[in-house]
């Protein structure tokens, strides 16, 4: 591979006896992934031979993005050193998580797994088609109590002081991680190129810091091995915000120790991760964890969310609920935003200043007196009143957007939840011996 002359002697300089098989790695094959979704039945017949040591849902190996395994998030592509940030996040049930820099969504799938549909996930991406491609993708994977915004730093910081239990930080960087698997990325990369990263990396850390909690965890990560926007990052931060302290991450599969002498020399740099491509099985990462002693951000008297339905909306809603859902949701929590009617995770702050995407799980769109459940539903319900098996044949007639017919039915009439080989599909239309297409025209496909 072509590599920059000033990469080469940049990293010539800082390996040394090591350079010659960090460069080779460059040439080896990128390396594949996929997490199994635990919120989803695991497909029997994916190959889960050779799982990521680090990760309990991570397996070796490549998902096509046109099967059903895709489709219906029982799984999510992703390279196996990224999977290691999840791992090293690990937020437990209940706690309230801000994904800062999240499109399109393999580190927010991730952590969505470990909280299991309780607390609270905010998934933020500042660029907005990026935000879209980013709540598509936790549609997918079925995540329940997660807001999707599409914000700057300083917003989020203002709307959440002191909230979080947890913040992840994967930083916009140079992505010296990504060169083999997307070579265009070495285009970009000129000797500056990391300080012009680690500028941007400090502005919204400088934000970030003020949305945890005393006790709270910042995750910080970066696909790069610039020692400009990894071990000096963490330096820069400790001197910044004496308030953190670095807690050591374990390390196992070729991940070895962050390396002070690439920063101020403070030995508990070591306690960061680093994964290189010519020791471990991925592309590259920088990872840290730091724990908050004493709040930075001021706390602010909260004003929570409040519902907003109608009389009339609540009606068609919960005719719907009595008649299609097993599990009732609770009034409080049902938002509209014009036609659109979704399920906000509880104790939220006012979004009203916010660029929201989702504000929670979509559940469907008022119709004139009617209401249609959406595709994110079908996807995250765990169970529907009235469900209809179908063969693979007729899973891809449904993704490409076609009718279907079946012999047998569940209903005569009215909402099926259509599921394929155990995994939910959409939401179908019986009318008569067929089934109505409901699924979403935008994310429509042909399988050859
Ligand atoms: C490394 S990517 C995130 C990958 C994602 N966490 C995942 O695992 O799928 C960094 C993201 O930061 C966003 N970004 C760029 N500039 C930013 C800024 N100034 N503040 C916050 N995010 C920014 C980029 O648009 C990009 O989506």
């Amino acid at each position: 591979m072509g590599l920059p002359e000033a990469f080469i002697t940049k990293y010539e300089h800082l390996l040394g006896d090591e350079a010659d098989a960090f460069f080779k790695s460059f040439d080896q094959p990128s390396t594949g992934g996929f997490r199994v979704n635990p919120m989803r039945t695991t497909p029997s017949d994916l190959d889960l031979s050779d799982p990521v040591p680090y990760s309990q849902w991570g397996y070796y190996g490549k998902v096509a993005g046109h099967s059903l395994d895709h489709q219906s998030g029982a799984v999510y592509s992703q390279e196996p050193s990224a999977m290691f940030v999840g791992e090293v996040a690990a937020p437990k049930p209940g706690q309230r998580v801000l994904d800062l820099c999240a499109s399109p969504g393999g580190k927010s799938t991730h952590l969505g797994s470990f909280l299991q549909g309780s607390g609270l996930l905010v998934s933020n991406e500042i660029m907005g088609k990026r935000a879209k491609v980013l709540a598509e993708n936790t549609e997918r994977f079925g995540l329940t109590n997660t807001l999707v915004l599409n914000e700057d730093p300083t917003s989020i910081a203002k709307t959440f002081p002191v909230y979080f239990d947890q913040v992840l930080v994967d930083a916009p960087c140079s992505g010296e991680g990504m060169f083999r698997k997307d070579p265009d990325a070495m285009s970009y990369w000129t000797p500056d190129y990391p300080i012009a990263c680690a500028n941007r990396q400090r502005e919204i850390l400088s934000e970030a810091v003020k949305v945890l909690k005393p006790g709270g965890e910042l995750i910080y990560s970066t696909c790069t091995f610039a020692p400009e926007e990894d071990e000096q990052m963490i330096a820069w931060l400790l001197a910044t915000y004496p308030a953190f302290e670095i807690v050591p991450i374990a390390k196992t599969a070729g991940i070895i120790d962050g390396k002070p002498e690439w920063a101020d020399g403070n030995p508990e740099l070591a306690g960061t991760a680093r994964l290189f491509p010519h020791l471990m099985r991925g592309e590259g990462h920088f990872v840290a964890k730091l724990r908050l002693k004493t709040a930075i951000g001021t706390t602010k008297k909260e004003r929570l969310q409040k519902g907003n339905l109608s009389r009339d909306q609540q009606q068609l809603f919960s005719d719907f609920a009595d008649e299609y859902l097993t599990i009732a949701p609770d009034k409080r929590q049902l938002l509209t935003f014009g036609d659109q009617l979704y399920l906000m995770p509880e104790n939220i702050p006012s979004l009203q200043k916010l660029k929201v995407v989702r504000p929670g799980l979509h559940l469907g769109t008022f119709k004139k007196n009617r209401f249609e459940p959406s595709y994110a539903l079908a996807l995250a319900l765990p169970t529907f009143k009235f469900e209809l098996t179908i063969s693979e044949d007729d899973w891809q007639k449904v993704v490409h957007g076609d009718t279907i017919t079946v012999d047998e039915l569940p209903i005569q009439k009215g909402w099926v939840r259509l599921i394929c080989k155990q995994q939910p599909v959409a939401f179908g239309k019986v009318v008569g011996r067929t089934i109505k297409n409901f699924f979403p025209k935008g994310l429509r496909f042909n399988v050859h």
